[in-house]
């Protein structure tokens, strides 16, 4: 129970419906307790008129005994009616308190957790894959809520009935109590046991239908790469081996469930006989009365459904409890990027980067070394390199994606980790290497984050990032739906989407993450001489594989290696016939082949 303290909080918040539905609870099981003292009542009424009946057989006054009698019996089978209705009324009242505070506390659990998620860190989900994720803030919450609804509620059903019922059944006759309650405990392990595997067979069901839909997920995706390489045969024959792994589990589940209802039967039936059996030797004794057997059966099905229940309480809460364990772990890591000083002010875009180091913790991969460089307002810089040579770890660095492992950020030459985040990242537009683009409008992808941008500005930002003749094609302009249900754009239509996004929010800094390889050079040059005149004043960084995204920027740094081999201006690099020269001369050589 350690774990599910967490959730005490959110009891506490709805103390008033807890209560409430404990007091529902008693109340409903008064009108469980009320009819089996009237059942008592009419079997003794029976037992005494048929002796009556027997006694004055042949007599007038036996007619007399016969109207009392019927009487008797409409009243007590009203009452029990009535008691009925009662008792419904409650349990109906019962569940709209009790479970209802359930979905409550469920929806506020899953809001901390996601609202959690979002304050961790990037390396947080890079270690976390996402179906993990998902599966805390579905799954997981599930389970707690089966605790917080059905579990509290037939731990007060089952404490409260107890209470009441056992203390009567004592007062009647110890002996006959002790008998007929005999069979329930081990009802109630036999229960614990049984739901036990049932649980752990549900879930092995459960994971097996998820690995089967992921499977039937990528095969639908990748349906291109299946048909392209002929795949066709083999991935029906995968899918029939990952459903038959299903069905064989189910039917494991089916031969439990199918055991389940036979042992609970057979378990209150022993209790009846017990009943009866001793209940019957001790009306012999003349210590009890045939309407008291009648009454303890009443009792022991009473008490039957809530000692059911403990077992399955138990079980629930052994589950919630290791689901709470999986949601604390993640409610309990913090956020290591964390600012120092909170600074929240206008920037002006001096980026410099003083002996920058970085290692991958994951991999121990040493991703930048020692890593200088500097970048006034109003200045672009260039940053080319080969393919893991850094570049995409400078772009996220700058944006506090990740801290550096050595050296210092300067922004303003305040030290970023100075800044207070948001602040610093709402003046920065970052366009990253893998373009991710939302189910949704071309407009809210381009506004994405930015409320209700005025129609001009997103027009603007699709203008500046050569995206505007393109969508004006669209029938439905901006309103184009992209993604699953919408229409497919083109790589480097996604791409400038994606520029665009990063362009209406007018930032001061504007990193580019190798966003232009998509597109021809005769758009890249489109683009980036827009940037040049959008950019004044504003600092850009432009992060490419090609020499000719570097050719309009104002410096060049070459990375190799996690290290700066060179740096210059376009012209000094070229002139200097490094590394820098080489690359261009390879890159127009393969250029002019393509013409
Ligand atoms: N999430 C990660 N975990 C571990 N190592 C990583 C991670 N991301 C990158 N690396 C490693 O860090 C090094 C630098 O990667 P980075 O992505 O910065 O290179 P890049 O120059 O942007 O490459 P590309 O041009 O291919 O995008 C590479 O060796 C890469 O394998």
């Amino acid at each position: 129970m350690k774990e599910l303290k967490h959730l005490n909080k959110y009891l506490f918040k709805y103390k008033y419906l807890l209560l409430l539905g404990t007091i529902f609870i008693i109340i409903s099981n008064i009108f469980v307790i009320i009819p089996a003292q009237v059942v008592r009542y009419s079997v003794d009424i029976i037992t005494a008129d048929v002796y009556l009946n027997n006694m004055f057989d042949g007599f007038d006054i036996q007619e007399h005994f016969g109207s009392i009698f019927i009487f008797n019996i409409v009243i007590c089978a009203l009452a029990i009616l009535v008691m009925a209705l009662l008792r419904g009324t409650f349990l109906f009242l019962v569940r709209q308190t009790v479970i209802v505070m359930s979905r409550h506390i469920e929806y506020d659990l899953k809001n901390e957790i996601y609202a959690h998620y979002q304050t961790l860190p990037l390396s947080f989900y890079r270690k976390n894959n996402t179906g993990d994720l998902m599966a805390r803030i579905s799954e997981d919450v599930s389970k707690v809520r089966m605790y917080l609804g059905p579990a509290i509620m037939y731990g007060i059903n089952l404490i409260s009935l107890f209470l009441m019922v056992i203390p009567i059944m004592f007062l009647v006759n110890a002996k006959l109590t002790l008998y007929s309650l005999l069979p329930l405990p081990i009802l109630s392990i036999s229960i614990y046991y049984v739901s036990d595997i049932m649980n752990r067979r549900s879930e092995e069901i459960q994971r097996s239908l998820s690995g089967l839909s992921t499977y039937v997920q990528e095969a639908f995706s990748g349906v291109r790469v299946l048909k392209a390489f002929v795949r066709e045969n083999s991935s029906v024959q995968e899918f029939a081996k990952e459903s038959s792994t299903y069905k064989d589990k189910s039917l494991r589940l089916t031969f439990v469930n199918a055991l389940f209802f036979p042992l609970i039967m057979s378990l209150i039936g022993l209790s009846v006989i017990l009943t009866i059996f001793i209940g019957g030797t001790q009306v012999i004794n003349g210590t009890i009365t045939f309407g008291n057997i009648a009454e303890f059966i009443m009792y022991v099905n009473i008490l039957t459904w809530p000692v059911t229940a403990l077992g399955w309480v138990t079980s629930i809460i052994q589950r919630a409890e290791a689901s709470q364990e999986r949601i604390n772990e993640f409610l309990n890591i913090k956020t290591d990027i964390v600012s120092r000083q909170n600074v929240q002010k206008p920037i002006q875009g001096k980026i410099t980067f003083d002996e920058v180091g970085f290692v991958y913790e994951d991999s121990g991969i040493e991703a930048l070394d020692k890593v200088s460089f500097s970048v006034n307002p109003g200045e672009s810089l260039a940053i080319i390199g080969t393919t893991g040579s850094g570049k995409s770890t400078v772009a996220n660095l700058i944006p506090r994606m990740f801290d550096s492992t050595s050296g210092a950020i300067y922004i303003d030459d305040v030290d970023i980790q100075d800044y207070d985040l948001s602040n610093l990242r709402k003046q920065i537009g970052y366009v990253p290497q893998d373009v991710f683009l939302f189910s949704d409008t071309i407009k809210d992808n381009i506004g994405f984050g930015n409320g209700n941008l005025p129609e001009e500005k997103i027009v603007q930002a699709s203008k500046d990032a050569d995206l505007f003749d393109n969508i004006s094609q669209f029938k439905d302009g901006f309103d184009t739906r992209i993604g699953e249900r919408g229409i497919s754009l083109s790589g480097g239509q996604k791409q400038r989407v994606s520029i665009a996004r990063a362009l209406v929010r007018d930032p001061q800094i504007l990193i580019l993450d190798d966003c232009l390889s998509a597109v021809d050079t005769k758009t890249e040059n489109a683009i980036l001489n827009s940037l040049k005149k959008i950019m004044i004043g504003k600092t850009s960084i432009i992060i490419s594989h090609r020499v000719s995204s570097a050719k309009l920027a104002d410096k060049v740094i070459v990375l190799d290696n996690g290290r700066i081999i060179e740096q210059g201006t376009n012209e000094s690099l070229l002139a200097s016939n490094g590394v820098y020269k080489e690359l261009y001369d390879k890159q127009l050589q393969a250029d002019e082949v393509e013409e």
